[in-house]
């Protein structure tokens, strides 16, 4: 443990802060003037909410099931999940929209706890075709279902922002398991229930 402003901290925060501050210096800034004096401790402290994923176990998200249903046997979907994630190649933000459905085998799960597991992933540095496969394939393994589909539709600020410098670009990936991979007409119907 380390004191700052009178506050203990731990080592590896002190050491955080010190980084930031370095990057606030060698970016051409003077960081003990006053809008920037307390940067590094937000800075870190939006970290742990950009990456607190890592201290997430999606399985468990999954693990409340319900099998009174009625025999529904069709198609669960949840459109439009909005996540914020970041590229472990830049650290730059991935903004986007995850459709998650799947096809009950006897079981289902609350809606809520799908959004969850995108989110769980999301907040981990990242590349967008790991998340949507992470995602995918949490789902089928805890749920066991007919199939899953997963659809993500996100863009980069590591490419808006920076370097090819290309607003508005949209990246788009899925993952499809069981009938949702194998059968054509199941892959339709699922995509166009998301709206493709
Ligand atoms: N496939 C994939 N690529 C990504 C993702 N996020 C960022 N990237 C890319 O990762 C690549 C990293 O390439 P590098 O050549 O090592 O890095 P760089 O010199 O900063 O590349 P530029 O972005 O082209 O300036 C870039 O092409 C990024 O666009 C992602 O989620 N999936
Ligand atoms: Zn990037």
């Amino acid at each position: 443990m380390t004191k700052s402003a009178g506050v203990q901290i731990s080592k590896e925060e002190a050491a955080a802060r010190d980084a930031v501050r370095t990057l606030i210096r060698w970016s051409g800034e003077d960081p003990d003037r006053e809008g920037l004096r307390d940067t590094p401790e937000r800075v870190v402290r939006a970290f742990l909410e950009y990456f607190r994923g890592y201290e997430e176990d999606p399985v468990i998200y999954l693990s409340r099931t319900f099998e009174e249903v009625s025999g529904y046997d069709e198609v669960v979907l949840l459109r439009n999940i909005p996540f914020v994630s970041h590229c472990e190649h830049h650290l730059a933000p991935i903004i986007g929209k995850a459709h998650v459905a799947y096809l009950p085998h006897d079981k289902v799960v609350g809606i809520s706890k799908l959004a969850r597991v995108v989110h769980a992933y999301a907040r981990r540095m990242q590349v967008q075709e790991r998340l949507t496969a992470q995602i995918g394939d949490c789902i089928t393994k805890v749920l066991e279902p007919e199939g899953v589909a997963v659809v993500i539709e996100a863009t980069h600020g590591c490419m808006t922002c920076r370097g090819v410098e290309t607003p508005e670009v949209i990246m788009t990936t899925s993952r499809m398991t069981g009938v949702f991979r194998e059968d054509d007409k199941a892959r339709r119907e699922v995509l166009s229930l998301m709206g493709f």
